[in-house]
């Protein structure tokens, strides 16, 4: 089953506390946190201060999606959080062998992500020591875009170099996912879905997680 990680980008803000515990209540699997830093995409996001009391309410694993020019300090900022997963773009980062293995040794399961134009082979010789790969299906930055569907395909291309080099690492796509696209990212061999407006913009949150745990 497809495991589906609301983004907090699309929460109420001004009660974002409840709206954590509501969206676990409602059987998240991860709870997606957008962090961006005004510089690698044109807006900016939240830190430590925000993100900590998100994680006290939690009662499901935080997965961090960085989209910041410099993965190490950020990295060392929400370390202490002991969230699941870190991902980092890949075009942000000119040692990204070293940030998986820092994030290995704080016990934090990496993951790197890829943007709309980035192929799947620009990866190939890091698979085997990621735990997921993030294939973002709009540009980084904005919640509520639309969908860019040449993602299918990269996600099926990305799916065999993973068969070939590590068939443990999980598919993340991220962006526009809702329940119209969800059976075309699940044939292509996609394992857990990002949804903020899809999910927050429902009235009933576990009706909209349930119909993407397909
Ligand atoms: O990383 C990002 C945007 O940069 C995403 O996580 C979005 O926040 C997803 O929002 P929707 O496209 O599902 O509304
Ligand atoms: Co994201």
């Amino acid at each position: 089953m497809i495991l589906v990680a609301p983004s907090i980008l699309s929460a109420d803000f001004g009660n974002l506390t409840n709206e954590i515990k509501a969206i676990c209540d409602a059987g998240c699997d991860l709870i997606h946190v957008d962090v961006m830093d005004g510089h690698f995409v044109p807006n900016m996001t939240i830190g430590p201060v925000v993100v900590t009391p998100v994680a006290k309410a939690a009662t499901k694993p935080l997965d961090i999606h960085l989209m910041v020019e410099d993965n190490n300090f950020f990295i060392d900022l929400f370390a202490s959080l002991k969230p699941m997963y870190i991902s980092f773009h890949i075009e942000s980062e000119r040692h990204p062998h070293r940030v998986i293995q820092k994030l290995r040794a704080l016990g934090i399961k990496p993951a790197i992500v890829l943007n709309p134009h980035t192929p799947p082979e620009a990866i190939e010789y890091l698979i085997e020591d990621l735990d997921m790969v993030l294939l973002m299906s709009v540009n980084p930055g904005f919640g509520g875009q639309k969908f860019i569907s040449s993602v299918v395909e990269k996600a099926k291309k990305l799916k065999e170099l993973i068969n070939k080099r590590n068939p443990n690492c999980l598919i993340q796509v991220d962006g526009g996912v809702n329940d119209k696209n969800i059976h075309i990212l699940k044939d292509a061999g996609v394992d857990v879905v990002v949804a903020g407006s899809y999910v927050f913009g429902n009235d009933n949150y576990s009706t909209a997680i349930k119909s993407l745990q397909v």
